[in-house]
């Protein structure tokens, strides 16, 4: 099987349904053909080959049950992270329409659609739970809260009353990209939170879906929603012989704070494990483990072979460290390592032009990336004092705020821009109220696309690589135009908020955790706001993957030949995730120490997962950057953890 390394490095497959069979794989096909099929927990490390598996266990089901599926009118789910994870799972079984390749969103929408009575009462009853979490807040206003806090307050709970009429007169609720419920829009959110209520609530729901999915498969089981797994093992529970379901995953690779990490395995059902390792050297293999060891017992063996002649030898591959200061002169830093790199391995590619680089750089902290690529101020406004939703949300530029943003704003100036008048034509058809059927009854058609256009022009020039433009002038166009529907929480702070600045002094606890509260939401979006628009475009470039620095989430289920991973804790507003504390290198705060003692899980596991994540996509040479305050110290400590072989922990010295 040849791996062809794309424009960033990542290597793609031609189709993993032709890989050798592995136990794993024998034990998943058993589990398939049992009488009735058995339901099982596949967990594996990372480049295992789950994936690879789960596509021959789709192959496997259409091998066995295919045809009665198809008399059935049957279809196999298989539920994946992203779109482009499905894309490429459906493409590696052929695109067979009994395979429904979806994310969880698509899967449960296209069920729960046709529940139209159901998810009307399901509507009406959070918008009064809503009105009473807000009225529970305003009771508990102390006299700390700010004046713009409790207006936000009250607002909202006018909004919501508002809407609990409109939804009266909705005929069918739809799926978009922001819930708006007075026009009868469900959000992400909803989808998740209505569909697995029904699914946990109704025997006639879980039916449905064992009859039209009689097997369900969960990649990237570690990342699923809790809720999620509870409503699909409802349907198992109550279904049995009729519904298999199946998950894949690692619950050391989970990246989100909302995934349920391990899932819990009934008695009747059968746990596959799979031990190989088919991706990492020897060298990164040895790391994976190690990293491992402090957080599960789990351990892979193998590790990543090629043909010398006749015989399949392992590659033996580099995982280097080098700690180095944390000053001003980390960008000089890592450049330096990379020259050193390319000489020590004799691999020119180390030291090639940061456009079409064929190193991945992960940089797990984000603000390093943001600055130099130039949003440093919407990564802050929406990661420093941010709320959780936000920070969370910034990384794969699902938070609300950006969502519009990303989805219509930015493609249509480019298109405008760039003279592609169908792509800016379809894009209004799509996102703009103007041109929908009912706002267009006894309107001049010709002058209302004039209009379009003139406001479209306006916003590309706003929106340009040289506008001074601020996002709050696109939308404050955008809105005097009625240009694009925005989602009612976008909407009330361009209606209520003056562009007030952030707010300097609010509580703060030791952590640097802050007070998570409306005013933080308040904060971050009046610093949002006022962000350069044309900061939008580099930032989309990142989250895209178009840049050399790389996203955690953007890199899940890749792999590349070289990796350089950038661990900096100063640069990081991320509380959540410290190197300093993985590698003993700080305390643990108090705060840590009780979390530690009531179960609750610390900044240390989280970042034990991230930099397992980074570090096992490497499939030739590895290379960490490790900057902290006092490298000799750092370096002393490392020694000890067994982590890296004590040649390969280097220090500044080794580059000059
Ligand atoms: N049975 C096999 N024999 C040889 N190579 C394999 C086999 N299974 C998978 N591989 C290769 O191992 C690599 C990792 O496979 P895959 O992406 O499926 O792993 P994964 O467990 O999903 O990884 P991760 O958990 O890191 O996302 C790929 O390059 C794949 O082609």
């Amino acid at each position: 099987m040849k791996l062809k390394p794309n424009l960033t490095g990542r290597c793609s497959v031609s189709s993993r349904a032709q890989q050798p069979d592995t136990q794993a794989d024998l034990d998943l096909r058993d589990c398939l053909q049992a009488q009735p099929p058995t339901s099982f927990n596949m967990v594996a490390g990372a480049g295992s080959g789950k994936t690879t598996s789960l596509i021959k266990g789709l192959a496997s089901i259409l091998a066995i049950h295919g045809e009665r599926l198809r008399l059935r009118r049957q279809r196999v789910a298989c539920i994946t992270y992203t779109e482009i994870a499905a894309g490429e799972i459906w493409a590696d079984v052929g695109n067979n329409p009994l395979i429904h390749v979806s994310t969880i969103h698509s899967f449960l929408w296209s069920i729960a659609r046709g529940f139209q009575r159901d998810i009307a009462a399901w509507v009406a009853n959070r918008i009064e739970e809503r009105i009473g979490e807000l009225q529970q807040a305003a009771a508990g206003f102390g006299p700390r809260v700010q004046q713009k806090t409790r207006d936000k307050n009250a607002h909202d709970i006018v909004r919501y009353q508002q809407q609990s009429e409109a939804i009266t007169t909705v005929g069918s609720f739809t799926y978009g990209t922001g819930s708006d419920y007075a026009k009868g829009i469900l959000g992400h959110d909803d989808i998740i939170n209505m569909s697995s209520q029904l699914m946990i609530r109704r025997p006639l729901f879980r039916t449905l879906v064992a009859q039209q999915f009689p097997f369900v498969f969960v990649d990237e089981s570690q990342d699923t929603f809790p809720v999620i797994v509870e409503a699909l093992m409802a349907v198992q529970k109550q279904e049995q012989a009729r519904f298999c379901l199946g998950f894949f995953g690692d619950p050391m690779q989970r990246i989100y704070p909302t995934g349920i990490g391990t899932i819990p395995k009934p008695d009747d059902w059968r746990a596959i494990p799979k031990p190989e390792n088919f991706r990492s050297p020897s060298a990164v293999l040895a790391l994976a483990n190690a990293i491992r060891r402090g957080g599960d017992d789990l351990v892979q063996v193998g590790g990543r072979k090629q043909k010398d002649g006749e015989e399949e030898v392992p590659v033996i591959g580099t995982a280097r460290l080098f700690v180095l200061p944390a000053d001003d002169h980390r960008d000089e830093r890592v450049a330096q390592v990379r020259t050193w790199i390319a000489h020590a391995n004799r691999d020119e590619l180390w030291q090639s032009d940061a456009n079409n680089d064929p190193v991945k750089m992960l940089v797990v902290v984000h603000r390093m990336a943001a600055k130099r690529l130039g949003f440093g101020d919407l990564y802050a406004a929406l990661n420093d004092r941010a709320p959780e939703a936000f920070k969370n949300g910034f990384l794969d530029a699902t938070a609300w705020p950006l969502r519009p943003l990303i989805s219509f704003f930015l493609p249509i100036a480019e298109a405008v821009r760039n003279g592609r008048d169908f792509d800016a034509m379809r894009l209004l058809r799509t996102h703009s109220p103007l041109l929908a059927k009912d706002n267009l009854k006894g309107v001049n058609v010709a002058q209302r696309l004039n209009e379009l256009r003139e406001v479209s022009n306006q916003l590309a020039e706003l929106m340009g690589p040289q506008s001074q433009a601020t996002i709050r002038d696109v939308l404050a166009l955008s809105k005097q135009h009625r240009l694009f529907a925005f989602d009612p929480r976008l909407a009330a702070y361009l209606e209520d908020m003056e562009a007030d600045a952030a707010d300097e002094d609010r509580p703060e606890d030791e952590e640097g955790e802050k007070e998570e509260d409306t005013s933080n939401e308040i904060n971050a979006m009046a610093a949002f706001l006022a962000c350069p628009a044309n900061q939008l475009r580099p930032y989309q470039a990142y989250v895209n993957e178009e840049s050399p620095f790389s996203t955690q989430q953007g890199v899940k289920g890749a792999e590349f030949d070289r990796v350089l991973v950038v661990l900096d804790d100063d640069e990081g507003t991320h509380f959540q995730f410290s190197y300093e504390k993985f590698l003993g290198l700080k305390e643990l705060s108090n705060r840590d120490k009780k979390n530690l003692k009531e179960g609750v899980e610390t900044g240390v596991e989280r970042t034990r997962r991230l930099f397992y994540v980074c570090c096992t996509r490497a499939r030739q040479d590895l290379v960490v950057v490790l900057f902290v305050p006092d490298p000799t110290a750092a370096i002393a400590h490392i020694r000890g953890l067994g982590l890296f072989p004590e040649a390969d922990i280097l220090a500044q010295n080794a580059l000059v």
